[in-house]
């Protein structure tokens, strides 16, 4: 090469990669014109970017000045129009930030977010093979073959696998052998970032255990670093049996004998012999006790012993899931129909409720469905085996890099791969097992994870496991139950999709990766282990953070007593007013009558509803005699409420290759998953998404073996609807709120995502940061807030700490401790990432949302929460 030539490497999104060679005098301009000529993705899409180190390269700067060492590489990143927001590399690189101290100030706090997204990602190690190609990251770029490698794409290169163990299961000891740039490496796993485990403690073998051996089996190995806190055994439950009632007619007795039922258990014959009576009852207990046959027998009965009578099944399962917005609109259709059933049919049903165990189920249901008086039957007849609760802390590590300043620190090692050994663990030994993950994501890393483990220590499990969570199509979703039904898998890594209902046949242990957001829901996914009264086992996984820790300190607090109250608000006045409107449609609505199902809000929203056209009344007919009816433009009111604030539009993924449909994912998580560029997982494969079509909403992505994965950029700005209310100054809200200086109101949640980071798995590196103009997403939602006083801000910044950052961490704080109150999971709450460059004012708050399209009423429930707690009730919760 002559002296004054420079070689640069320049790599494309999909991994492919050229060099080109350039006078050092030429410029980036010059060398985005060569790569046009001469480099395929350039020629496909002319309009790119390049970026050196995560920073754009300027068009007029000298190759010859860049600072590119041994191995690095240029990025292009083609983009396809001009956007309208600016990225925070050009507003910076421009100046436009108005408030520089402010912005960065506010950095920070997005830089401190970020640490906690890194905090929890931290956790997610490299597979053991990536771990091992990518022990060098410098060694490792420089070999673009092993960047990434395309399934199916022509040139058909394999993934590069590390040896296996032996043929007889046994991994040689302390080392394994991996492959980097074609040259074999032993390596010693246990010395590996501490997160992966030692061979040793790791078994091999497949011998079949019970839970209660497998307790010991796990003490004596992959728990030995003193990962099990506490072992709680809850006790088998013998039966307690009664005979069948003599009431009951013989055809039930025979129907009953004939499935093999001789007898009820206690809870059934008290719920059924109250049901027939015609009181209302919940039914409280544990999963698998035989709830089913405490609402059927009443039906069945009544309908055995009366030619003529009818049964409508409104039975109401699962009744603690009936909470926030969709409790709320539950709450007014059960008003709708028994005001239906009274004033037009002159009956009146009965209802009978099951629900999971929480601090107050007979006073939750009674405002479910409006009702005087619930018979609570929570003495639970059936019987139950042995469960062993085990208590998982990943063991403490000292990482000699793991701080800026180079001196050691101490962190956990990673759940998400002590859960995957503990996977592969249950599958070997023959335990079928369910472990539960918080989110879809989560899945698909537990499924790779425990791959990898069994492809080393017992391959011919490695399909035996499989992910179940939301967003797969609905025939992927059966296939899989049928399979865990079948025994054709022995394990799932899934979502709450399968907490509920679906039946999977027996299973003998359940994992759980994080709180699940409540501790009835704890309990729900544990019970779906042990059913028939066989021997089961659970074991709850945790993070580092400070609600998992909470309970790895203090055991006792979940297997106590419950804690978790279920609410629903059935007066919320817009939800009313939808309501009304059908209710007034299925039979003209009276106040005289009609007041007792809505409440005392009825007259006025009636009379808001009219002045909007949906309602109509002869006003010389006195006010509370007067029939109201309804003359709205729907056909047909019910069909435009949506009870689920369930989202309809959708973005869909497509695998190039096969052109098959992978996964819908709703509006609101689309760009957090699917963007060009991003790395998509499913089924626990990566695919490179290549094409993200707004228009058609679509993601086109192709499978591919990847050494990275991707996180976005983003920033979530509260916008409190409500104008001046919304920002009262503290002190005026003390006269106004009661007991509470919290406020709670509507508000507009709108995310942008300005760039995206590749992120190595070996070493959880930043690789290179990528600019993305995707439009923002904007939903209405619900907030509670506190304002911060001024006096604290001014203390905080006489002392020369960061305001913005110490706030950001107090909400995240506050975010966490959250589930321990009101039944939701901390997924469903966020809260504020100010973007430093909004050009209106960021109050000083502390603010939490819905973050669910609409709001499921969790923040107003937490303004409540606030109230009953008195003064700076929240930041005290
Ligand atoms: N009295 C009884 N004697 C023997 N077996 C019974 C009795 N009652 C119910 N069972 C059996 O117990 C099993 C569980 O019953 P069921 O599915 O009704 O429970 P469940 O409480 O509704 O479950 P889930 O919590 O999943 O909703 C069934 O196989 C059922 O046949």
């Amino acid at each position: 090469m002559a002296q004054e030539d420079r070689e640069v490497q320049v790599r494309a999104l999909d991994g492919r990669s050229t060099a080109v060679r350039l006078a050092a005098g030429a410029s980036v301009r010059d060398l985005k014109a060569a790569l046009r000529s001469s480099f395929a993705p350039a020629q496909v899409s002319p309009s790119f970017h390049l970026f050196l180190k995560g920073a754009k390269l300027r068009l007029d700067a000298q190759i010859g000045s860049l600072d590119i060492g041994e191995g690095d590489f240029i990025v292009l990143v083609p983009f396809t129009k001009a956007s309208q927001q600016c990225s925070s590399t050009r507003m910076q690189s421009q100046n436009q930030c108005v408030n520089t101290s402010k912005a960065l100030e506010a950095s920070a706090a997005a830089d401190s977010a970020w640490k906690d997204i890194m905090d929890d990602l931290s956790s997610i190690p490299s597979s053991p093979q990536s771990d091992a190609a990518y022990k060098d990251f410098s060694t490792s770029v420089s070999c673009p073959d092993d960047f990434m490698t395309f399934h199916g794409s022509s040139n058909g290169s394999s993934r590069k696998r590390r040896k296996t163990c032996k043929e007889d299961g046994n991994v040689p000891p302390e080392t394994l052998s991996s492959t980097v740039n074609g040259t074999s490496e032993k390596r010693n796993m246990s010395k590996k970032n501490g997160v992966f485990k030692s061979p040793a403690s790791s078994c091999h073998c497949m011998q079949p255990l019970e839970p209660a051996e497998m307790v010991e089996h796990l003490k004596q190995g992959l728990g030995k670093e003193g990962q099990i806190v506490h072992v709680e055994e809850i006790p088998s439950r013998e039966a307690s049996f009664v005979e069948l009632p003599c009431h009951l007619s013989e055809a039930m007795r025979q129907a009953l004998n004939s499935i093999g039922i001789s007898r009820l258990y206690s809870h059934q014959s008290q719920a059924i012999e109250s049901s027939i009576s015609g009181k209302h009852v919940v039914i409280a207990t544990s999963t698998s006790s035989g709830k089913s046959l405490c609402y059927n027998i009443p039906v069945l009965e009544s309908l055995s012993g009366d030619s003529m009578a009818c049964a409508l099944y409104i039975v109401i399962d699962e009744a603690h899931s009936y909470k926030g917005a969709f409790g709320c609109h539950t709450a007014l259709i059960i008003r709708r129909l028994k005001r239906i059933c009274s004033n037009v049919y002159g009956c009146h049903p009965t209802f009978m409720f099951c629900t999971a165990t929480s601090a107050n189920p007979r006073e939750h249901v009674m405002e479910l469905a409006n009702l005087d008086d619930v018979e609570l039957i929570q003495n639970d007849g059936s019987p139950c085996g042995s469960k062993y609760f085990l208590m998982w802390n990943p063991p403490l590590h000292t990482e000699k890099e793991g701080s800026s300043k180079g001196s050691p620190v101490t962190r956990r090692s990673s759940p998400i791969v002590e859960v995957s050994y503990l996977f592969s663990e249950m599958v070997r030994h023959g335990l079928r097992c369910i472990a539960f993950c918080k989110t879809r994501k989560l899945c698909e890393l537990v499924l790779a994870y425990t791959r990898e483990i069994l492809q080393e220590t017992a391959k011919e499990l490695v399909d035996s496991i499989s992910v179940y969570r939301a967003g797969y199509i609905a025939e992927d979703r059966r296939k899989i139950e049928a399979d865990l039904f079948g025994g054709k898998l022995l394990g799932v890594a899934a979502t709450n999709a399968l907490e509920l209902g679906i039946d999977v046949g027996h299973i003998d242990a359940t994992l759980h990766l994080g709180f699940p957001g409540s501790i009835a829901s704890l309990w729900q996914q544990a019970g779906r282990s042990g059913r028939r009264a066989k021997q089961s086992l659970a074991i709850y996984v945790a993070f580092e953070g400070p609600l998992d820790q909470y309970f790895m300190k203090l055991p006792h607090k979940l297997f106590g007593k419950p804690i978790e109250h279920c609410q629903v608000d059935s007066h919320n006045p817009k939800v009313l007013e939808q309501h009304l409107s059908c209710a007034a449609y299925e039979h003209p609505l009276c106040l005289q009558y009609d007041e007792h199902y809505f409440g005392s809000s009825l007259d006025s929203v009636m009379t808001i509803l009219k002045g909007k056209g949906y309602l109509i009344n002869n006003p010389s007919e006195p006010f509370s005699s007067s029939m109201w009816n309804y003359i709205g433009p729907e056909k047909s009111p019910s069909q435009t409420v949506s009870i689920r604030a369930i989202e309809h539009d959708k973005y869909k993924v497509i695998d190039r290759l096969s052109n098959r449909l992978l996964e819908e994912i709703e509006e609101s998580k689309a760009f957090f998953q699917v963007y060009d560029g991003a790395v998509y997982m499913h089924q626990g494969a990566n695919y490179l998404v290549e094409e993200l079509d707004l228009s058609s909403r679509t993601a086109f992505c192709r499978k591919a073996d990847l050494k990275y994965y991707t996180k976005t950029r983003d920033y979530t700005d509260i916008n409190v609807l409500g104008g001046e209310f919304a920002y009262l100054p503290t002190s005026t809200c003390k006269t106004n709120c009661v007991k509470t200086t919290a406020l709670a109101n509507d508000c507009k949640v709108t995310t942008k995502w300005f760039g995206f980071y590749r992120i190595w798995k070996a070493s959880n590196k930043i690789s290179d940061s990528i600019e993305l103009n995707l439009p923002p997403y904007s939903f209405n939602s619900q907030a509670v807030w506190v304002r911060i006083p001024h006096s604290v801000k001014l203390t905080v910044e006489e002392r020369k700490l960061q305001f913005r950052g110490g706030s950001h961490a107090a909400s995240h704080a506050l975010l966490n401790v959250v589930p321990l109150h009101r039944m939701c999971s901390a997924s469903d709450i966020g809260t504020e990432c100010a973007n430093p460059h909004e050009t209106r004012g960021i109050p000083d708050r502390i603010l939490l949302y819905d973050r669910h399209p609409g709001g499921i009423g969790i923040a107003p429930q937490l303004h409540e929460c606030c109230r009953l707690s008195k003064l700076y009730p929240i930041a005290d919760m």
